[in-house]
């Protein structure tokens, strides 16, 4: 299986690969500059991540790397309410790409440790997940500092894995 994790810069993208990865937190990360790859296995599953810069440099060259994908896992900051509408436009955005129809969309709203974070419903309605009608869509709160939910979405990243290989 082979996804990508899109979101803003600073959403904890790479946070939520160290976490699925190792399962341990690295609590400081730098933005990451282009891409990178990483493999994770789960039992017989081995899933290719590509983490992407979330800098609006960066944004460009999302859909490129999504395009093969199983999933796109667009990971948002729920706790940074200034930067949430900027969120939502540029996953509607990418998701209005003809390249990119069907493909399934997981959305994670992390950083639920602050004081602060939406809850999910309100981060449904913040991001417009409910207008998306051409795809399958799902919505879990994490956080990868405290690594709560990831079980939750290393699961759903396995189970589409199966669709695809
Ligand atoms: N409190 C809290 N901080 C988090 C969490 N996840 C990530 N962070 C912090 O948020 C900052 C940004 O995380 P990154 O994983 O680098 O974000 P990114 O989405 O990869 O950013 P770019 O590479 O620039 O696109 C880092 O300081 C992380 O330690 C979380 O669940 N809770
Ligand atoms: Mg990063």
């Amino acid at each position: 299986m082979e996804l990508s994790l899109i979101g803003l810069q600073n959403a904890g993208k790479t946070s939520l690969v160290n976490v699925v990865a190792v399962s341990i937190v690295v609590h400081v990360s730098f933005n990451t500059v282009g891409f990178n790859m990483r493999k994770v296995t789960k039992g017989n599953v081995t899933i290719k991540l590509w983490d992407l810069g979330g800098q609006p440099r960066f944004r460009s060259m999302w859909e490129r790397y999504c395009r093969a994908v199983s999933a796109i896992v667009y990971v948002v900051d729920a706790a940074d309410h200034d930067n949430l509408s900027i969120s939502r436009s540029e996953l509607h955005d990418l998701l209005s790409k003809p390249s990119l129809s069907g493909i399934p969309l997981l959305v994670l709203g992390n950083k639920i440790d602050k004081s602060g974070a939406l809850s999910k419903q309100a981060l449904t309605d913040e991001m417009g997940l409910k207008s998306i009608t051409d795809r399958e869509v799902c919505c879990f709160m994490i956080s990868c500092k405290n690594s709560t939910n990831i079980d939750s979405v290393i699961d759903w990243l396995v189970k589409h894995s199966k669709s695809k290989n």
